[in-house]
């Protein structure tokens, strides 16, 4: 978010005071327009925080306002909103509800009623924030009450309520009274208009720490922001707009996402010269007694990712051919199967350590997925001069990290780039928003096509499958990766068209998606 800021400020200093903000109002009240159909004598509220995230709001609501609607500015700290702005919105005839801050403790109820806010605020800063709600509540001032009341009122009986609580200028969890009014966004029926990001979410790493917003739409300026395409914090944004402010970024993005162009031009087709080894061979060393169905799946995966053939290992060899008779089945280990050009280790593999180390001492590329990560040492990983590809979902990354399920899926960024950096490898970290991060830091890589239908299980074998037969076929680990949840998440659109599916179903969809992908690239 840095460079956005510093991009901010640049653009303003050539611009006319205010030019930008105009810029984001102006878009912001197009979206909301759209979204209401008719703006005259709808009924519009503003959550108006102290800074320019406020200003937006306010200046989006004298366009509103301009236009007839029925404008109400819930300001949170009447002393400190975007001054302009509200000069904007009252002129336009837009009226407020002055928020008196909760009170900490007694002493501070006194200072808040003589007007202090900014010192109340601080106050509130400081505190843990369970315990000052709870304080909060019993400190409740007459005022305070009954001006959250009567913006809790015009809040029920609004027909768009715009989110200007904080933007990109938040700092960590919103404070109580942030958080009041967050809660009351929450229980609106009608619809939420984030200003550039859900209040309470972060920007930089799509964590949410506490109360925030629930958006139906966001409207962003200048970039997308982290925080809006990444889980949580994704789930909280609703859909995105953006909105062109004419900001320059420099630098290298902090994410990244593959379109269908990008993907046509990675996928790998067979030219005059091509015979089945020159396409790549896909070794799948996957399978137990007990589980012979990831061996099948992540074989009907490699079978649709490009390579010339699949070769497979482990005891699941009848299970296999009896699908897919196709398949090039070894009853050796790895070392022995003859050469391939890529390796998959690990899909319903049990404990089957050996195959694992065998493969991770070979001078191919590796995918490592699902029990082959926990069977997998990471000094022989980091040794390899070969790439590897891992392949957890959040469970799989926490144990690899000790930490909790829960902190893996609240810092998707964050632990897919630290996973990366313990085993210098490249972490395709699976899950409601699928991230490709290389070890060496740079732009990851976030999945746009995924769909909540590919939690199904063995999905996640096709996955391995397919990203292993594209490593085989030349591509290098990120780009295999992200192509393969790119037409992994499209084969799980096509399959379940609003209907579960079986993760075969999304094997057999995967041509489907690339012929997709393949048409429709310009
Ligand atoms: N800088 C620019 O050129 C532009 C900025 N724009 C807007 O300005 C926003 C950034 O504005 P600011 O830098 O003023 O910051 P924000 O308005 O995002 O937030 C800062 C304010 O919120 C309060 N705050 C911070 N953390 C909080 C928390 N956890 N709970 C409750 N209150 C909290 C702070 O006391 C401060 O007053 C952007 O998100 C965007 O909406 C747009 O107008 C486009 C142009
Ligand atoms: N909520 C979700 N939204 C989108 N994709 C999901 C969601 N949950 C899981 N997936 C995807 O489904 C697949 C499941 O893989 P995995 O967890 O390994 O399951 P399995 O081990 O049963 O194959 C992964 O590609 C993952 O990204
Ligand atoms: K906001």
């Amino acid at each position: 978010m840095e460079t956005v800021r510093a991009a901010e400020r640049e653009l303003m200093a050539r611009l006319p005071e205010g030019a930008l903000m105009q810029r984001a109002a102006a878009g912001l009240a197009a979206a909301c327009a759209d979204l209401l159909g008719r703006v005259y004598g709808r009924r519009v509220v503003l959550l108006v925080g102290s800074g320019d995230n406020g200003g937006d709001a306010l200046y989006a609501g004298a366009r509103l306002a301009r236009r007839g609607a029925g404008v109400t500015a819930v300001l949170l700290a009447p002393e400190r909103a975007h001054a302009a702005g509200l000069a904007a919105l009252r002129r336009a005839g837009g009226r407020t509800v002055e928020i008196t801050a909760t009170a900490e403790t007694d002493k501070t109820a006194d200072t808040a009623k003589n007007g202090d806010t900014a010192k109340t605020a601080d106050t509130a800063k400081n505190g843990d924030t369970a315990k000052t709600a709870e304080t909060a509540d019993t400190a409740d001032t007459a005022d305070t009450a009954k001006t959250f009341e009567t913006a809790e009122h015009a809040i029920r009986n609004a027909d768009l309520l715009l989110d200007g609580i904080v933007g990109i200028g938040g700092k960590g969890g919103l404070r109580p009274d942030a958080a009041r009014l967050a809660a009351f966004a929450d229980s609106a029926r009608c619809a939420v208009v984030a200003v550039d990001l859900p209040s309470g979410v972060d920007a930089d790493t799509g964590e949410v720490r506490g109360a925030a917003v629930r958006a139906d739409l966001t409207v962003t300026f200048g970039t997308h922001k982290p925080g809006l395409l990444v889980d949580p914090a994704r789930e909280y944004a609703g859909s995105v707009r953006l909105v062109d402010i004419g900001l320059d970024l420099p630098g290298e993005p902090v994410l990244e996402a593959l379109q269908h162009a990008d993907v046509r031009r990675l996928l790998p087709v067979p030219s005059g010269e091509s015979d089945k080894y020159r396409r790549g061979v896909v070794g799948i060393a996957a399978g137990s007694a007990r589980y012979p169905g990831a061996a099948v799946l992540a074989v009907a995966g490699a079978l649709r990712g490009g390579a010339g053939a699949v070769r497979y290992v482990g005891p699941a060899g009848d299970a296999v051919l009896a699908r897919f008779p196709e398949t090039l089945v070894s009853d050796r280990g790895p070392r022995q199967a003859g050469r391939v050009q890529a390796w998959v280790v690990g899909p319903g593999a049990g404990d089957d350590a050996s195959a694992v180390a065998e493969v991770l001492a070979s001078d191919v590329p590796v995918l490592v997925d699902a029990d082959g990560l926990r069977l997998a040492d990471r000094d022989a990983v980091r040794a390899r001069t070969a790439p590897t590809l891992m392949t957890p979902h959040a469970g799989e990354a926490a144990a690899l990290l000790g930490v909790p399920r829960e902190e893996v899926e609240g810092a998707r960024l964050a632990s897919a780039r630290e996973l990366a950096a313990r085993y210098d490898a490249t972490v395709l970290l699976k899950g409601s928003t699928t991230l490709v991060a290389d070890p060496g830091g740079g732009a990851v890589r976030v999945n746009p096509t995924g769909t909540a239908w590919l939690a199904t299980a063995g999905s996640g074998d096709v996955l391995s499958g397919l990203a292993g037969s594209l490593l085989a076929s030349g591509l290098g680990a990120l780009d295999a990766g992200s192509t393969a949840a790119y037409l992994h998440g499209l084969a799980g659109r096509f399959a379940a068209d609003g209907a579960p599916v079986g993760a075969h179903d999304v094997a057999d969809a995967v041509p489907e998606a690339w012929r997709d992908v393949r048409d429709l690239a310009d």
